[in-house]
C-alpha cells in the first residue's frame, strides 16, 4: 500500500487543487462526509440506533441520541472537521464544536466551514459542557500541516481528550503525531479509528504512533495511486497482498542447480551458533546449496551441530586470524557461490587488516551483510563508505539500530527518531538496499524506494533472530529474487513465522531464533496461496 509523507501529500493536494481543478472545499466536504460515515457507523456498532434501518432517516435515530463533539483547529483539518459536524448536525446527532483557537484566527476556508455550520444551526460547546459527557470526540484540531513539538494552548485540550476517556476519531493523524516519523508528543491523542486524509501517512505505523491509531481508514480524494507515485510518492507499507505479489513461485522443472549456491562466511570463538542458523536459514528459504566456510582449526564436533545438508568449506587458518592466505582461500570459494552472507558472530578482528578487508569488496556477488561485519565497516576511517563504493554487485545490509547508527555516525536515539530518512539517505548514498531491523523493520533501495514492514513480535528481540534473516535474504536471492524482493519478502515471513510461532507453541517471552525455522513453512505457504488467490481473482 502506498504512503505518502506530509509533504508529498501537500504536493498532492495542490495538484488535485491546481492543475486537475478539482476545489479544495470540493475534497474537504468529501473528507468530513466520510468521517461522519465512518462516526455513524461506529455509533450503530456501539448500539446507539434502536433499528439499523433507521439511519437514513435524520429524525429516527434514538431518543438517547449520542452526543459528539467535534473538537476544531484552525487550519484545514479543522474545516474538515467542521464539514463532519455538519453532516452529523443534519442526521440528527446533538454535535457540539469546540473551538481550539480564537474564532478570528481560523483559516480562511475553515472560517467558511464554520459560518455554514452555524447558519445550519450548528451548535457550539458553552461554558459548562465536559468533553467527558459525549460518547465520540473528534479530532480535528492538527493534521499534516502539523510540526511536533506542539505549542500552547493545545496541549491542555490534549490533556482533556484524554482525561474525557472517551472514544475518539482523529481526522487524518491523531494530534501530537508526526505523519513521517509516527514520533508523538507527550499529549498525543489516543484514536480509536483515524480516518487519513488521500493516503496514508508512513507516521501511522511506526512505533511509537502506530499505537495511538486505531483502526485505519483510508479517505480516498479521488487521486490514482500511479499518479502519487509519478510525483514522488516512494513509501509502501508491505501489506500481506504486497508480499504475496513479490513471492516467486518455484519453477516445476528444477533441480537444486535452479536455486543457486550460498556461502556463508559466519562465527567465530563462542559464536559458531550464529552461523548455524544462518546456513539453516538460507536453505529454509528456497537455497539450492549452501556452503558454510569454516576455519580449518574449527573442530569436527562443533561441526556436527550444523545442518547435514550443510556443505563445509575450510579455509586455511584459525578463526579471527585473518591472514592474506585465509583471504584468498576464501575469495577462490566465493567464486564458487552465487550470494554470500558475511557477519553473523564474525568478532571484530578484520578490522586490524584494512587491506584484506578491502578485497572481499570486490567478490563478484551479491552479499548480504550483519552484524560484526557492519561494526567492522564502521570502524574504518570513512565508516565504510569507500568499502560500499568498490562494490559492483549487489549488497544487502541487515543493521540493527545500533550498527546503524555506528555507519552513520549518529546515535541511536536520532535513527530511531527518523528510522525511514537515515534508511534512505544511507541507501542512496552507499548503492545498497538497507534493511533496518527493530519494530518495524524499514526497507531502503538507492531508486530511492521504501518499504515498511508490520509482521514480527517482541519475540524477535532475541540473540539469533537477524542471523536467521540475513541467511533467509540470501538464501532467496540465491533462488532467483532479486535483491529488493528478497528484502521484502525476506523480512515479511520472518516476522509472521514469529507471530506464528507465538500463536501456536510458543510466547514473546519464549522464542529462540530456531523456532522460526518450524514456522517459515506455513509462512511462505501463506503468500503463496494469497499469490494463487489473487491471480485467480
Ligand atoms: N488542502 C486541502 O484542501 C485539503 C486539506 N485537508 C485537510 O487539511 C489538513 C492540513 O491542513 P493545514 O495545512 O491547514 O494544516 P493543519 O490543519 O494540520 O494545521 C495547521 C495549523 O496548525 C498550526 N500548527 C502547526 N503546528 C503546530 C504545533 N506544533 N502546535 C500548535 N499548532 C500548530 C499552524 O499554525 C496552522 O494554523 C489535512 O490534515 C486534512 O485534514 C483535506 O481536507 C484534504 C484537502
Ligand atoms: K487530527
Amino acid at each position: 500500500m502506498l504512503l505518502v509523507t506530509s509533504a508529498e501529500m501537500q504536493t498532492l493536494d495542490e495538484l488535485m487543487i491546481k492543475k486537475m481543478g478539482v476545489p479544495s472545499a470540493a475534497l474537504m466536504e468529501s473528507i468530513g462526509l466520510r468521517v461522519a460515515q465512518v462516526i455513524i457507523d461506529l455509533l450503530d456498532g456501539m448500539g446507539v440506533h434502536e433499528q439499523m434501518g433507521e439511519r437514513s432517516n435524520a429524525t429516527a435515530v434514538s431518543s438517547h441520541v449520542k452526543r459528539i463533539a467535534v473538537v476544531v483547529g484552525k487550519g484545514h483539518n479543522g474545516a474538515d472537521g467542521l464539514v463532519a459536524a455538519r453532516y452529523l448536525h443534519a442526521f440528527g446527532y446533538q454535535v457540539r464544536v469546540w473551538l481550539a483557537a480564537p474564532e478570528d484566527e481560523l483559516a480562511p476556508m475553515t472560517r467558511l466551514q464554520f459560518e455554514a455550520y452555524l447558519k445550519l444551526q450548528g451548535q457550539l460547546a458553552a461554558e459548562q459542557d465536559d468533553l467527558a459527557d459525549v460518547d465520540v470526540i473528534v479530532d480535528a484540531i492538527l493534521g499534516n500541516g502539523s510540526k511536533l513539538p506542539l505549542r500552547e494552548p493545545i496541549k491542555p485540550l490534549l490533556r482533556a481528550i484524554r482525561k474525557a476517556e472517551r472514544t475518539v476519531v482523529a481526522i487524518d493523524l491523531p494530534t501530537g503525531l508526526d505523519a513521517d516519523t509516527g514520533q508523538i508528543d507527550a499529549d498525543c491523542v489516543q484514536a480509536a479509528i483515524t480516518v487519513t486524509c488521500g493516503f496514508a501517512k508512513p507516521g501511522l505505523y511506526m512505533d511509537p504512533g502506530r499505537n495511538f491509531v486505531g483502526r485505519i481508514v483510508v479517505a480516498s480524494l479521488a487521486l490514482p495511486r500511479e499518479q502519487a507515485e509519478a510525483h514522488g510518492a516512494h513509501h509502501y507499507l508491505i501489506t500481506p497482498d504486497l508480499a504475496a505479489s513479490r513471492y516467486r513461485k518455484r519453477p516445476t522443472d528444477s533441480h537444486k542447480g535452479t536455486f543457486g549456491r550460498v556461502g556463508i562466511l559466519a562465527g567465530s570463538k563462542g559464536m559458531y551458533g550464529a552461523a548455524r542458523l544462518a546456513v539453516e536459514a538460507a536453505y529454509r528459504a528456497g537455497a539450492g546449496l549452501v556452503y558454510y566456510f569454516a576455519p580449518t582449526d574449527l573442530s569436527a564436533a562443533w561441526l556436527t551441530a550444523f545442518p547435514v545438508e550443510a556443505i563445509i568449506k575450510r579455509y586455511p587458518g584459525r578463526a579471527g586470524e585473518w591472514t592474506k592466505e585465509a583471504i584468498d582461500a576464501l575469495v577462490a570459494l566465493f567464486r564458487e557461490v552465487t550470494t554470500g552472507v558475511i557477519g553473523p558472530g564474525l568478532g571484530m578482528n578484520l578490522r586490524e587488516n584494512v587491506e584484506l578487508l578491502f578485497t572481499l569488496a570486490n567478490l563478484p556477488v551479491t552479499l548480504v551483510l550483519d552484524a560484526d561485519f557492519l561494526s567492522v565497516l564502521a570502524s574504518l576511517r570513512d565508516r565504510g563508505q569507500s568499502w560500499f563504493a568498490r562494490r559492483s554487485f549487489p549488497t544487502v545490509i541487515t543493521p540493527h539500530p545500533k550498527e546503524f547508527a555506528r555507519l552513520l555516525d549518529v546515535s541511536v536515539e536520532q535513527v530511531q527518531a527518523n528510522r525511514l530518512g537515515y534508511a534512505k539517505e544511507f541507501a542512496v548514498a552507499s548503492n545498497v538496499v538497507v534493511v533496518l531491523k527493530g519494530a518495524g523493520t524499514v526497507i531502503a533501495t538507492p531508486q530511492p524506494r521504501i518499504w515498511i514492514n508490520q509482521t514480527g513480535n517482541s519475540g524477535l528481540a532475541t540473540g539469533g533472530t537477524g542471523d536467521v534473516l540475513a541467511g533467509m535474504i540470501a538464501g532467496l536471492v540465491a533462488s532467483g529474487y532479486d535483491v529488493q524482493d528478497a528484502a521484502i519478502v525476506g523480512v515479511y515471513v520472518h516476522g509472521l513465522a514469529a507471530q506464528l510461532a507465538c500463536q501456536k507453541e510458543q510466547s514473546e517471552e519464549s522464542l529462540l531464533a530456531s523456532d522460526l525455522f518450524r514456522w517459515l513453512g506455513t509462512a511462505f505457504r501463506q503468500i503463496s496461496r494469497a499469490m494463487d488467490i489473487s491471480l485467480d481473482g
